[in-house]
Order: C-alpha cells, then sequence, then structure tokens
C-alpha cells in the first residue's frame, strides 16, 4: 500500500511507525529538528509539543531502507525513501506491505494509525495553508478556546448554536430533501484587530473541523478552482481579507477585480477575478458541509453580490473595544483564574507566583472599572488594549497608571500614519513629484 507524501495518511503512517518500537532500534534513520514547537515536526513523524522547553529538540525516523515488524501475529514491512520526482525535485515515498493476500489486514493497520494520529491531534486544531494551487500539509495548532476571545457572548452563544444546528446529520438530510445546496457562510467585519481571524480559528476548534485558510492576493482564478476542489467534506474555509477582491460593479458585472481597492486604498494588481470567486464558491467543487468565513476591514468595498444571502448566511460585526469589552480584556489579563504559569526556572515562577498573589488580593472589579472608564469606547481595537495590558501584566495598577499616557502616543502614531498613508496616495496620484 503506497501512501502519498502530499496526503495526511502519510503523517498518520509515520507518526504511527516513530511510535513503534522497531522504530528505536532501526539502523537507517533521519535525524531532524522540530522545529515547530507544536507540529509535524518537519513531516518525520507528529511532534506534539510537550512543554519541555527543549531548545531545538532532535526528532529521529526510519530512513531510507525497509523496515520489518510484527504487527496482530502479521509480518509486515514499511519501506521509505526519497525520489527524484517531476522536475528532478526531492520527493519522499513511504509504503506498507505485508505477506499474505487479505488487503483488510493492510487497511486495519492503517485504521489503527489514524486512530492513533487522531489521539495525538486530538486537542490541536489542523491548519491548512495553500501554496499556488495545492494545498500544504497541514500545520496543528494548539485550540483556542472560545473564552479567550471576548466578544458579545450573545453574539458568541447564537454564532455556536447556528454552526451546531448546520453540523447535526439531520440538518444534512433536511438540506438535501428540499435541494438546498449543503453550506454556511458568515461574514465577520470590522477594524483590525477586532477579534475576526482568532474567533474563526476557535470556531473551527471548538467544532473540531479543520481550517484551511485562502489568501486572496496570492490566488489566481485556476488555482482557486482546484483548491476548492481539493476541500474535504466537513471542513472551515477561511477566506482572509475578501475586500482585496471584490470590486463594486458599475453596470458590467464581469468586471476584472485588478481595478479594485484594497483595505488600504492602493490599487493593487490581482489576477483573481470576482466572477471566479462567485462560480467556485456556488459550484459543484464546492465541499458539501463547508462552514466558509469571510473576513473584511471594508465591507463598503464589497460586492452586494458575494455577500448576497445564500453565499453569506451571516453578517457579524467585530467593533472596537466597548466599555463591557474593555473591562473583560482588563479581566482576562489580570485574572488569577486565566493565569497559568508554564516553563521558566523556579524564581521565575517564585516571582510570578508574588506577583499573582499581589494580584489576587486587589479588587479586580473595582479597578477594571477604572480602567474601562479611563479608556473612551470604540477608539481601540481590543488587540491594541490587549497588547497594552500584556505589557503591563504584572501590575493593573500600573496598566491603569499608564493609559492615559499609552493612548496618546498612540492617537500620534495614528496621526503620523494617517499622513504618510495620504502623502503616499497622493504621491501615486499621477501628477509627478511634489
Ligand atoms: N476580541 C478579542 N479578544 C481577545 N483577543 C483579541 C480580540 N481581538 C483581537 N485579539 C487579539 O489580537 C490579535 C489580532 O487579532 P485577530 O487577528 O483575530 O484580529 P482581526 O480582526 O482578524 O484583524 P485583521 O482584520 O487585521 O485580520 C490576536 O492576537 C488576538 O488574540
Amino acid at each position: 500500500m503506497e501512501v502519498l507524501y502530499s496526503d495526511e495518511a502519510y503523517d498518520m503512517l509515520i507518526s504511527w511507525v516513530c511510535s513503534q518500537p522497531f522504530a528505536q532500534s532501526v539502523r537507517a534513520s533521519l535525524a531532524k529538528v522540530a522545529l515547530e514547537s507544536s507540529g509535524r515536526g518537519n513531516r518525520s513523524g507528529l511532534q506534539v509539543h510537550t512543554g519541555d522547553g527543549t531548545k531545538k529538540p532532535l526528532h529521529y525516523s526510519p530512513w531510507n531502507g525497509r523496515f520489518y515488524f510484527w504487527y496482530k501475529r502479521h509480518f509486515f514491512f514499511f519501506e521509505r525513501s526519497q525520489i527524484r520526482g517531476e522536475f528532478g525535485l526531492p520527493r519522499e515515498e513511504a509504503s506498507i506491505s505485508y505477506f499474505g493476500r487479505n488487503p483488510k489486514v493492510l487497511r486495519e493497520l492503517l485504521d489503527e494509525c489514524r486512530r492513533h494520529y487522531l489521539g495525538l491531534i486530538k486537542n490541536n486544531t489542523c491548519v491548512f495553508e495553500h501554496q499556488g494551487g495545492t494545498w500544504t500539509p497541514s500545520k496543528l495548532r494548539s485550540k483556542r478556546d472560545m473564552s479567550t476571545v471576548v466578544l458579545n457572548n450573545e453574539l458568541k452563544k447564537m454564532l455556536v448554536g447556528d454552526i451546531s444546528d448546520f453540523l447535526n446529520p439531520t440538518t444534512r438530510k433536511w438540506y438535501s430533501t428540499r435541494g438546498i445546496p449543503y453550506k454556511r457562510g458568515y461574514l465577520f467585519y470590522g477594524p483590525p484587530g477586532t477579534g475576526k481571524s482568532s474567533f474563526s480559528f476557535s470556531l473551527a476548534g471548538q467544532f473540531d473541523l479543520d481550517l484551511y485558510i485562502l489568501n486572496i492576493p496570492t490566488l489566481d482564478n485556476h488555482s482557486l478552482k482546484t483548491l476548492f476542489e481539493e476541500l474535504p467534506q466537513h471542513c472551515v474555509v477561511l477566506l482572509e481579507d475578501i475586500d482585496a477582491v471584490s470590486s463594486k460593479r458599475t453596470g458590467n458585472s464581469n468586471k476584472d477585480v485588478s481595478q479594485s481597492t484594497s483595505s488600504t486604498q492602493m490599487p493593487v494588481l490581482k489576477r483573481l477575478s470576482l466572477s471566479t470567486l462567485l462560480n467556485v464558491l456556488d459550484g459543484i467543487g464546492s465541499a458539501e458541509g463547508r462552514v466558509l468565513m469571510m473576513t473584511t476591514n471594508h465591507i463598503e468595498h464589497l460586492d452586494p453580490a458575494l455577500i448576497r444571502p445564500g453565499r453569506v448566511d451571516m453578517k457579524i460585526e467585530f467593533p472596537l473595544a466597548d466599555e463591557d469589552v474593555i473591562g473583560r480584556l482588563f479581566f482576562f489579563v489580570y485574572d488569577p483564574q486565566s493565569t497559568t504559569v508554564t516553563g521558566g526556572d523556579e524564581s521565575e515562577n517564585d516571582v510570578c507566583g508574588t506577583k499573582e498573589k499581589a494580584i489576587k488580593d486587589c479588587d479586580l472589579p473595582q479597578l477594571g472599572q477604572e480602567f474601562a472608564a479611563k479608556v473612551p469606547k470604540l477608539e481601540f481595537s481590543p488587540a491594541e488594549i490587549l497588547s497594552f495590558l500584556l505589557a503591563n501584566k504584572h501590575s493593573p495598577h500600573l496598566a491603569i497608571a499608564n493609559v492615559a499616557a499609552w493612548m496618546e502616543k498612540l492617537r500620534e502614531e495614528r496621526t503620523k500614519l494617517t499622513r504618510i498613508t495620504s502623502w503616499a496616495l497622493d504621491d501615486n496620484d499621477g501628477f509627478g513629484d511634489h
């Protein structure tokens, strides 16, 4: 049985093989630094982060040979090597065989590999990105708990309820008996740093779905079609910064998006046309059961066709932080319940412990109110506030004392940035030097 490197079955097989006793004593092995703290360990066997803080841990796996082992009273051999593929590029290959005639035995073994792999990744979300027209091997990221995205609770509940209803097996039947395509689309819109991507990621984790991220500016028509055709049945597809593709159609419904403007208002060269995107979203190639999440900073730049019901079933605004969110972000950072001290040496933990105790002794609700009263509502994004609070994470009092100066600095930076942007735009107006 051959297993293709490009397929996730490859990871299932290799990670199982690496966990077997025979793999520890092989004489030909591949040594690699497991670069990612949590991920596939360069596809030489799944490496799930152990949190021991080892720098550049080495990982070994059977390589370039034939390796024999017993499994359920059958004699197997596993082969893995590197060959020259298309255009002379090196390509990895693996296969598994056994002495016998029943293919079921091999499938049972692969199923065991699958279960082993699912056990390893159970607290992770598999994230797929793309290079041109192909999905790259998934990366594993720890699931992000929904509670870590500070948002209106009603909204959260409503969205979670909507998605869980959609994913309910009876819903699929309901859709098919009525001839309605079984898919659901959401648009998350709002200023940068308000949690749109983070929330999409935590939703994927909540429903144990793989996340497929599409980066619009790097796509052309052909690759978008191919990528959509390769989507599995149940997954979350995240189309980030969808305004980078959209153009307001002025009479000509197929106007090319190369004339559109991006979030920064700068003209961008794009090869992906709006009509292709619309066809792909509606087409047969569009996987059944997929949850589509689109994000944008500029809902006003979107073509109405892109977000019409059927393509987008719910539009959800992610606003700048209001008083409630500001207070909850404060709590999120200082509440000892959401604090875990990991890694570091003992003395560092002692310091953290002392600081935590000092924070515990504070009247947090009172301080939270004080902090929220100092920050004007709907002026700063949750990302900005969080970043400030993290810089003062050991002292809520310091955060309150420093917040006015921080806001002033941020406002100055914004003014400067607006001046630079408008200067750059003026310079690009085709009227030459200033
Ligand atoms: N509401 C929030 N609650 C908790 N953390 C947040 C929230 N909003 C933003 N953050 C934090 O800010 C950072 C940026 O957030 P994220 O990328 O989700 O924002 P975004 O709205 O998708 O931004 P953009 O529009 O620029 O893509 C992340 O580290 C995230 O954890």
